[in-house]
């Protein structure tokens, strides 16, 4: 069900889900109704262990004792986990013994989906006690069922990857919901000064609102703009559900968005709302608002919990993942801002039914360059789909063939991002190679009052990158070329003419990555091998120009 490479998907006959959870939670039902739906095969380890011990459990507990009925358990599981490929639901106790978490551990690690079946405690505590048959249960069963929880709950949640609410849905409607969110893509972010969070993919993916938050806020601030309203509408449901107590707050759309006026209005919002350090924010949109509210969760009383929900494609393949948040000045560019690690990133694919094809398209600058500078597989996917892509239709894209396409598209250049941010989380080099075609790029934004969108900026400053590294002598002329090409049919720009060499030198010499009076920039000696190329040949830098504004 989840989302693997090809390869992966040779290589190993897994459990397409592992379910966990209490007694009574439902997950034999549940995850039979998940199979059938799905056409797959489903195990239950209980039923499993009674055909290989050959009495019920309950017999074999009042005989054996439950280390031993733990140990069969142990390798049943461990041999499941290893050959079957349907859906798994373990016995509630599983999980308690280390050597099975390992397992699922090692199952969640390449890629395997551990779904915690939330319980509501009085049904299934009703459902426990109706089954019957539970030797856990002697004694007071309710009481006992309570005790269980307690202990149990925390270690499910350690080894699970998907947390399932399902109280008051039918059987078909849980069933469904969960494999929504086993279907997600997951990348895991993870490094020095990085607290882990997971970037989850996937149609539904704003369910999980309630599990990121967690327990401590009593407060969220929803800060969306007005274009996405429909999903706000979803998450403040899904949040107010959950019994937080949500503040609607809407901003300026796009650039306009994210200043430093915007982020006032909010800060002083939120002090006369009474948000503590405990509440939270929760930024839903395009990259602009998810970089300004992402900015305010930083800066509000220090640093709050800030849950990213992307809803447009450039936010969720490049925005949402890395923790920069900032604000534009008068003078550039995110100029302003800090490196902030959200909770958790939710880049639910429904949000993109509302999203205009331009919009969408410009997304596809930033998946290209994550294509040159480190995943060619990326540049082949564009290339086989370029004509759908460039056909984006929001309106029926959940139901069209595209939809696999853009999830993969959307995971791999998540990875891409995630490799460079895990490793230097501060960019103090390796993560600078995700700014290619980007000092360019934000000179044109700028130059253009950001009438140009940033995706589409960056296009212009890939092709400039790509020349600019020709002529410094490392790339050749066929990669430019191609550059060129693959841009073009994906409907990006390749060309601009919009100001003079010396207003654009000029805004290069403030980007970030520029040292004293020395221009650097992102360059490409192949795809897939990025480099630094420090202060460049001056003639080279004008010329790239030249060659870039001659196209227009
Ligand atoms: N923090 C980072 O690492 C990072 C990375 C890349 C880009 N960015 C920033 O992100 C911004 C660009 O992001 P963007 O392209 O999403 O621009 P954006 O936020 O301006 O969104 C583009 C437009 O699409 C609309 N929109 C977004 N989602 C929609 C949806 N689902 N339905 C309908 N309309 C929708 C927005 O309201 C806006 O009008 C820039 O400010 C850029 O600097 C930040
Ligand atoms: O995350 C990064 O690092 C990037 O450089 C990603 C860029 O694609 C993104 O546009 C980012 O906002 C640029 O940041 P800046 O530091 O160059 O302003």
């Amino acid at each position: 069900m989840a989302r693997h490479s090809r390869h992966e998907m040779a290589a190993r006959r897994r459990p397409a889900a592992v379910i966990v959870g209490m007694m009574g939670a439902g997950k034999t039902r549940l995850g039979k109704e998940m199979s059938q739906m799905l056409g797959i095969g489903f195990a239950d380890a209980d039923q499993q262990i009674e055909e290989a011990i050959g009495m019920s459990i309950p017999k074999y507990f009042a005989r054996h004792g439950e280390a031993a009925f733990r140990e069969v358990e142990r390798r049943t599981v461990a041999e499941t986990l290893g050959s079957f490929d349907g859906i798994y639901a373990l016995g509630g106790g599983a999980p308690m013994t280390p050597a099975v978490r390992e397992a699922l551990h090692d199952y969640a690690e390449h890629g395997g989906r551990v779904i915690y079946l939330l319980a509501d405690p009085a049904e299934a505590m009703e459902r426990a006690r109706r089954g019957g048959g539970r030797p856990m249960l002697d004694g007071d069963a309710d009481a006992r069922w309570m005790a269980l929880y307690e202990q149990r709950d925390p270690v499910y949640r350690q080894v699970a990857n998907v947390i399932v609410r399902t109280h008051g849905m039918t059987p078909k409607a849980a069933a469904r919901k969960m494999i929504e969110m086993t279907n997600e893509g997951i990348v895991h972010v993870d490094g020095a000064g990085i607290e882990p969070y997971d970037v989850r993919i996937g149609e539904g993916a704003l369910n999980h609102l309630p599990d990121v938050l967690g327990a401590g806020p009593v407060r969220v601030a929803l800060i969306h703009t007005q274009s996405v309203q429909r999903h706000s509408d979803r998450a403040r449901a899904i949040l107010r559900k959950a019994g937080y107590q949500v503040s609607d707050i809407v901003i300026p759309d796009a650039e306009a968005g994210k200043t430093v006026q915007v982020a006032d209005g909010i800060w002083q919002r939120l002090g006369n709302e009474g948000f503590t350090r405990s509440d939270a924010i929760v930024g839903l949109g395009g990259g602009a608002c998810t970089d300004l509210a992402g900015f305010v969760a930083a800066t509000w009383m220090r640093g709050v919990r800030y849950v990213n929900c992307p809803t447009s494609l450039l936010a969720m393949v490049d925005a949402s993942t890395g923790g920069k948040t900032g604000v534009n000045t008068p003078q550039g560019k995110n100029l302003v801002g800090s490196f902030y690690t959200p909770a958790g990133v939710l880049a639910d694919l429904r949000t993109l039914t509302s999203l205009p094809n331009d919009i969408f398209i410009e997304g596809l600058g930033e998946v290209a360059k994550s294509g040159f500078i480190r995943d060619p597989e990326i540049l082949t996917i564009l290339e086989d789909h370029a004509d759908e892509l460039r056909a984006f239709d929001g309106e029926t894209f959940l139901d069209s063939p595209l939809k696999p396409v853009v999830a993969e598209l959307i995971e791999r250049t998540v990875r891409v991002k995630a490799h460079h941010v895990c490793a230097d989380l501060k960019e103090a080099g390796l993560r600078e190679f995700l700014n290619y075609g980007h000092t360019f790029g934000h000179a044109i934004e700028q130059l253009e009052h950001f009438r140009w969108r940033h995706g589409n900026a960056v296009a212009v400053g890939m092709v400039y990158a790509a020349e600019l590294s020709n002529l410094t002598g490392h790339l050749d002329r066929p990669t430019v070329e191609y550059t060129y090409d693959l841009l073009d049919r994906l409907g990006l720009p390749t060309s601009w003419n919009g100001a003079g060499f010396d207003e654009v030198l000029a805004l290069m010499h403030r980007d970030k990555k520029a040292r004293g009076n020395t221009l650097r920039f992102v360059g490409l000696e192949e795809i897939g091998r990025p480099f630094h190329l420090d202060d460049p040949d001056q003639q080279a830098v004008r010329e790239a120009f030249e060659r870039v504004r001659q196209q227009a």
